[in-house]
Protein backbone atom coordinates (compact mmCIF):
# COMPACT_ATOMS: atom_id res chain seq x y z
CA UNK A 1 0.00 0.00 0.00
CA UNK A 2 1.46 3.51 -0.70
CA UNK A 3 -1.41 4.94 1.39
CA UNK A 4 -2.93 2.98 4.46
CA UNK A 5 -4.71 5.13 7.45
CA UNK A 6 -6.40 3.53 9.60
CA UNK A 7 -8.40 4.79 12.39
CA UNK A 8 -7.32 8.04 12.09
CA UNK A 9 -8.79 10.76 14.47
CA UNK A 10 -7.73 14.48 14.63
CA UNK A 11 -9.09 16.90 17.42
CA UNK A 12 -9.13 20.98 17.25
CA UNK A 13 -9.53 21.39 20.70
CA UNK A 14 -13.06 19.80 21.66
CA UNK A 15 -13.94 19.18 17.85
CA UNK A 16 -13.45 16.07 16.70
CA UNK A 17 -12.77 17.07 13.10
CA UNK A 18 -12.01 13.12 11.89
CA UNK A 19 -12.77 10.12 13.97
CA UNK A 20 -11.79 6.50 12.98
CA UNK A 21 -11.00 7.52 9.43
CA UNK A 22 -9.23 4.40 7.78
CA UNK A 23 -8.62 4.34 3.84
CA UNK A 24 -5.83 2.75 1.64
CA UNK A 25 -4.41 3.97 -1.71
CA UNK A 26 -2.51 1.01 -3.76
CA UNK A 27 0.16 1.72 -6.20
CA UNK A 28 -1.05 3.52 -9.30
CA UNK A 29 -5.14 3.35 -7.57
CA UNK A 30 -6.96 6.93 -7.53
CA UNK A 31 -9.15 7.31 -4.54
CA UNK A 32 -11.75 9.67 -4.30
CA UNK A 33 -12.64 11.42 -1.18
CA UNK A 34 -15.74 13.53 -0.96
CA UNK A 35 -18.12 15.51 1.17
CA UNK A 36 -19.21 19.01 2.31
CA UNK A 37 -17.67 21.61 3.94
CA UNK A 38 -16.90 20.92 7.02
CA UNK A 39 -16.60 16.96 6.91
CA UNK A 40 -12.83 17.01 7.50
CA UNK A 41 -11.45 17.02 4.11
CA UNK A 42 -8.58 19.20 4.31
CA UNK A 43 -8.20 18.04 8.15
CA UNK A 44 -7.57 14.48 6.71
CA UNK A 45 -5.15 15.78 3.72
CA UNK A 46 -3.24 18.22 6.38
CA UNK A 47 -2.95 14.98 8.44
CA UNK A 48 -1.54 12.72 5.48
CA UNK A 49 1.04 15.69 4.60
CA UNK A 50 2.40 16.18 8.37
CA UNK A 51 0.80 19.00 8.98
CA UNK A 52 -1.42 18.51 11.31
CA UNK A 53 -0.79 15.39 14.72
CA UNK A 54 -3.39 12.75 15.14
CA UNK A 55 -4.77 12.27 18.09
CA UNK A 56 -5.32 8.75 17.61
CA UNK A 57 -4.88 6.03 14.29
CA UNK A 58 -2.16 5.14 12.41
CA UNK A 59 -0.53 6.61 9.00
CA UNK A 60 1.60 4.42 6.71
CA UNK A 61 2.92 5.76 3.65
CA UNK A 62 4.50 3.69 1.58
CA UNK A 63 5.39 1.10 4.37
CA UNK A 64 6.74 3.60 6.51
CA UNK A 65 4.90 4.74 9.80
CA UNK A 66 4.85 8.32 10.18
CA UNK A 67 2.12 8.79 12.21
CA UNK A 68 4.70 10.38 15.66
CA UNK A 69 7.05 11.81 12.86
CA UNK A 70 8.29 14.99 13.66
CA UNK A 71 9.45 18.09 11.79
CA UNK A 72 12.84 17.12 10.88
CA UNK A 73 11.37 13.52 9.86
CA UNK A 74 8.88 15.19 7.72
CA UNK A 75 10.96 16.85 5.86
CA UNK A 76 13.46 13.98 5.08
CA UNK A 77 10.16 12.20 3.57
CA UNK A 78 9.26 15.11 1.80
CA UNK A 79 12.69 15.09 0.21
CA UNK A 80 12.13 11.40 -1.00
CA UNK A 81 8.88 12.59 -3.43
CA UNK A 82 7.68 9.47 -2.65
CA UNK A 83 4.28 11.81 -2.42
CA UNK A 84 3.16 15.29 -3.35
CA UNK A 85 0.42 17.40 -3.48
CA UNK A 86 -1.57 20.18 -5.31
CA UNK A 87 -3.78 22.43 -3.46
CA UNK A 88 -7.04 24.41 -4.90
CA UNK A 89 -5.42 27.74 -4.84
CA UNK A 90 -2.41 27.30 -7.17
CA UNK A 91 -0.72 30.94 -5.62
CA UNK A 92 -0.30 28.08 -2.51
CA UNK A 93 1.36 25.75 -3.85
CA UNK A 94 3.66 28.23 -6.11
CA UNK A 95 5.91 30.81 -5.08
CA UNK A 96 4.25 34.33 -6.32
CA UNK A 97 7.95 35.77 -6.63
CA UNK A 98 9.43 32.52 -8.57
CA UNK A 99 9.37 32.56 -11.92
CA UNK A 100 7.58 29.40 -13.59
CA UNK A 101 10.91 27.94 -14.27
CA UNK A 102 12.42 27.83 -10.93
CA UNK A 103 9.44 26.51 -9.09
CA UNK A 104 9.41 23.98 -11.74
CA UNK A 105 13.28 23.10 -11.00
CA UNK A 106 13.46 23.61 -7.41
CA UNK A 107 12.38 20.38 -6.34
CA UNK A 108 14.90 19.15 -8.51
CA UNK A 109 17.54 21.97 -7.55
CA UNK A 110 17.44 20.50 -3.98
CA UNK A 111 17.73 17.21 -4.88
CA UNK A 112 21.22 18.07 -6.56
CA UNK A 113 20.13 18.46 -10.35
CA UNK A 114 22.29 20.65 -12.69
CA UNK A 115 20.11 23.85 -13.97
CA UNK A 116 20.35 22.67 -17.61
CA UNK A 117 18.80 19.04 -17.29
CA UNK A 118 16.10 20.84 -14.63
CA UNK A 119 14.95 23.40 -16.98
CA UNK A 120 14.88 20.87 -19.69
CA UNK A 121 12.90 18.92 -17.11
CA UNK A 122 10.78 21.61 -16.74
CA UNK A 123 9.80 21.67 -20.26
CA UNK A 124 9.24 18.60 -20.72
CA UNK A 125 6.89 18.43 -17.74
CA UNK A 126 4.84 21.66 -19.39
CA UNK A 127 4.55 19.84 -22.19
CA UNK A 128 3.10 17.11 -20.70
CA UNK A 129 0.29 19.32 -19.42
CA UNK A 130 -0.61 20.68 -22.48
CA UNK A 131 1.02 24.55 -21.98
CA UNK A 132 3.87 26.07 -23.41
CA UNK A 133 7.53 26.52 -22.60
CA UNK A 134 6.87 29.87 -23.64
CA UNK A 135 5.17 30.54 -20.02
CA UNK A 136 8.97 29.49 -18.54
CA UNK A 137 9.68 32.89 -17.72
CA UNK A 138 6.62 33.90 -16.62
CA UNK A 139 5.48 35.05 -12.69
CA UNK A 140 2.44 32.79 -11.51
CA UNK A 141 0.37 36.28 -11.12
CA UNK A 142 0.98 36.19 -15.05
CA UNK A 143 -1.13 33.00 -15.84
CA UNK A 144 -4.83 32.18 -15.83
CA UNK A 145 -6.17 30.25 -12.98
CA UNK A 146 -6.78 27.01 -14.96
CA UNK A 147 -2.79 27.42 -16.07
CA UNK A 148 -1.81 28.06 -12.62
CA UNK A 149 -3.29 24.98 -11.56
CA UNK A 150 -1.35 22.94 -14.61
CA UNK A 151 1.86 24.16 -13.32
CA UNK A 152 0.99 22.74 -9.90
CA UNK A 153 0.26 19.67 -11.13
CA UNK A 154 3.69 19.98 -13.16
CA UNK A 155 5.60 21.04 -10.10
CA UNK A 156 4.52 18.01 -8.05
CA UNK A 157 4.86 15.68 -10.95
CA UNK A 158 8.38 16.84 -11.48
CA UNK A 159 10.29 14.41 -9.05
CA UNK A 160 8.19 11.12 -10.41
CA UNK A 161 6.18 11.00 -7.16
CA UNK A 162 3.93 7.44 -6.36
CA UNK A 163 1.46 9.26 -4.60
CA UNK A 164 0.00 12.99 -5.47
CA UNK A 165 -2.84 14.24 -2.81
CA UNK A 166 -4.66 16.99 -4.45
CA UNK A 167 -7.11 19.05 -2.30
CA UNK A 168 -10.11 20.48 -4.24
CA UNK A 169 -7.91 20.39 -7.29
CA UNK A 170 -10.24 22.21 -9.69
CA UNK A 171 -12.75 23.78 -7.66
CA UNK A 172 -11.28 27.53 -8.27
CA UNK A 173 -11.12 26.55 -12.21
CA UNK A 174 -13.83 27.12 -15.05
CA UNK A 175 -15.97 24.63 -16.67
CA UNK A 176 -13.03 24.86 -19.50
CA UNK A 177 -10.26 24.29 -17.25
CA UNK A 178 -11.59 22.07 -15.12
CA UNK A 179 -12.17 19.89 -17.99
CA UNK A 180 -8.30 20.31 -19.16
CA UNK A 181 -7.14 19.47 -15.50
CA UNK A 182 -9.81 16.67 -14.63
CA UNK A 183 -8.56 15.00 -18.43
CA UNK A 184 -4.96 15.44 -16.79
CA UNK A 185 -5.61 13.58 -13.61
CA UNK A 186 -7.21 10.80 -16.13
CA UNK A 187 -4.09 10.37 -18.01
CA UNK A 188 -2.00 10.44 -14.53
CA UNK A 189 -4.08 7.55 -13.22
CA UNK A 190 -3.70 5.71 -16.80
CA UNK A 191 0.25 6.30 -16.37
CA UNK A 192 0.25 4.71 -13.16
CA UNK A 193 0.30 7.34 -10.24
CA UNK A 194 -1.57 7.22 -7.25
CA UNK A 195 -4.10 10.05 -6.29
CA UNK A 196 -5.95 10.78 -3.62
CA UNK A 197 -8.51 13.04 -4.96
CA UNK A 198 -10.28 15.45 -2.24
CA UNK A 199 -13.37 16.90 -3.64
CA UNK A 200 -16.72 18.48 -2.23
CA UNK A 201 -18.08 17.31 -5.65
CA UNK A 202 -18.78 13.60 -6.44
CA UNK A 203 -19.34 14.29 -9.95
CA UNK A 204 -15.62 15.82 -10.41
CA UNK A 205 -14.22 12.49 -8.84
CA UNK A 206 -16.33 9.87 -9.70
CA UNK A 207 -14.83 10.69 -14.26
CA UNK A 208 -10.81 10.15 -12.31
CA UNK A 209 -11.31 7.89 -9.66
CA UNK A 210 -11.27 4.42 -9.14
CA UNK A 211 -12.67 3.96 -5.22
CA UNK A 212 -14.59 6.79 -3.09
CA UNK A 213 -14.67 7.82 0.51
CA UNK A 214 -17.69 9.67 1.36
CA UNK A 215 -17.03 11.74 4.82
CA UNK A 216 -19.44 13.12 6.39
CA UNK A 217 -19.07 14.75 9.76
CA UNK A 218 -15.90 13.86 10.18
CA UNK A 219 -16.55 10.25 9.91
CA UNK A 220 -16.24 7.68 6.20
CA UNK A 221 -19.45 6.53 6.46
CA UNK A 222 -18.77 4.77 2.95
CA UNK A 223 -16.67 3.53 0.87
CA UNK A 224 -16.71 1.38 -2.49
CA UNK A 225 -15.60 1.47 -6.40
CA UNK A 226 -17.26 4.53 -7.81
CA UNK A 227 -19.48 2.42 -9.71
CA UNK A 228 -21.05 1.14 -6.58
CA UNK A 229 -21.01 3.98 -4.45
CA UNK A 230 -22.90 5.64 -7.13
CA UNK A 231 -24.82 3.04 -8.49
CA UNK A 232 -26.39 1.35 -5.05
CA UNK A 233 -25.46 4.49 -2.17
CA UNK A 234 -26.21 3.08 1.19
CA UNK A 235 -25.64 5.72 3.72
CA UNK A 236 -28.49 8.48 3.71
CA UNK A 237 -25.68 11.37 3.24
CA UNK A 238 -24.43 9.47 -0.22
CA UNK A 239 -28.14 8.69 -1.26
CA UNK A 240 -28.45 12.89 -1.25
CA UNK A 241 -25.21 13.53 -2.75
CA UNK A 242 -26.34 10.81 -5.56
CA UNK A 243 -29.40 12.27 -5.88
CA UNK A 244 -28.42 15.77 -6.01
CA UNK A 245 -25.97 14.62 -9.30
CA UNK A 246 -28.91 13.41 -11.94
CA UNK A 247 -26.27 13.42 -14.75
CA UNK A 248 -24.68 10.41 -12.43
CA UNK A 249 -27.01 8.47 -12.07
CA UNK A 250 -30.62 6.84 -12.69
CA UNK A 251 -30.75 7.04 -8.49
CA UNK A 252 -31.49 11.00 -9.27
CA UNK A 253 -34.13 11.94 -6.19
CA UNK A 254 -36.55 14.17 -6.42
CA UNK A 255 -37.28 17.01 -4.02
CA UNK A 256 -39.29 15.23 -1.75
CA UNK A 257 -36.53 12.22 -1.79
CA UNK A 258 -34.04 14.45 -0.76
CA UNK A 259 -36.02 16.36 1.82
CA UNK A 260 -36.90 13.53 3.60
CA UNK A 261 -32.80 12.57 3.45
CA UNK A 262 -31.64 15.67 4.58
CA UNK A 263 -34.32 15.34 7.58
CA UNK A 264 -32.84 11.65 8.64
CA UNK A 265 -29.59 12.77 8.52
CA UNK A 266 -30.30 15.51 10.82
CA UNK A 267 -32.08 13.10 13.02
CA UNK A 268 -29.13 10.75 13.01
CA UNK A 269 -26.87 14.28 13.45
CA UNK A 270 -24.88 13.51 16.40
CA UNK A 271 -22.52 16.60 16.86
CA UNK A 272 -19.33 16.32 15.36
N1 LIG B 1 -7.06 24.96 12.57
C1 LIG B 1 -8.30 24.67 12.99
N2 LIG B 1 -8.69 24.97 14.26
C2 LIG B 1 -9.93 24.68 14.71
N3 LIG B 1 -10.89 24.08 13.96
C3 LIG B 1 -10.57 23.78 12.69
C4 LIG B 1 -9.27 24.07 12.14
N4 LIG B 1 -9.25 23.66 10.84
C5 LIG B 1 -10.48 23.15 10.59
N5 LIG B 1 -11.27 23.22 11.68
C6 LIG B 1 -12.66 22.71 11.82
O1 LIG B 1 -12.61 21.31 11.57
C7 LIG B 1 -13.73 20.89 10.80
C8 LIG B 1 -13.24 20.24 9.51
O2 LIG B 1 -12.59 21.23 8.72
P1 LIG B 1 -11.91 20.90 7.31
O3 LIG B 1 -11.20 22.13 6.85
O4 LIG B 1 -11.14 19.65 7.41
O5 LIG B 1 -13.22 20.63 6.42
P2 LIG B 1 -13.36 20.51 4.83
O6 LIG B 1 -14.22 19.34 4.59
O7 LIG B 1 -12.04 20.55 4.19
O8 LIG B 1 -14.16 21.83 4.50
P3 LIG B 1 -14.01 22.81 3.20
O9 LIG B 1 -14.56 22.04 2.06
O10 LIG B 1 -14.87 23.98 3.59
O11 LIG B 1 -12.55 23.15 3.08
C9 LIG B 1 -14.57 22.14 10.56
O12 LIG B 1 -15.58 22.16 11.55
C10 LIG B 1 -13.58 23.27 10.76
O13 LIG B 1 -14.24 24.43 11.23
Amino acid sequence: MLLDVTGLEVRYGRLHALRDASLSVGAGETVGVIGETGSGKSTFARAVLGLVRPSAGRIMIDGTDVTRFGPRQWRALRRTGVLQYVFQDPLRSLDPDLTIASSLAEPLRIRGVGVTVARDRAVALLNRVGLDAELLDRLPAELSGGQRQRVAVARALIVEPKLVLLDEPVSALDSANRVRVLELLRTLRDAGTALVFISHDLGSVAGVADRVAVLHRGRIVEQGPVRDVIGEPVHPYTRLLVGSAPTLSSAAAGRATRASLRALLQEEGAPA
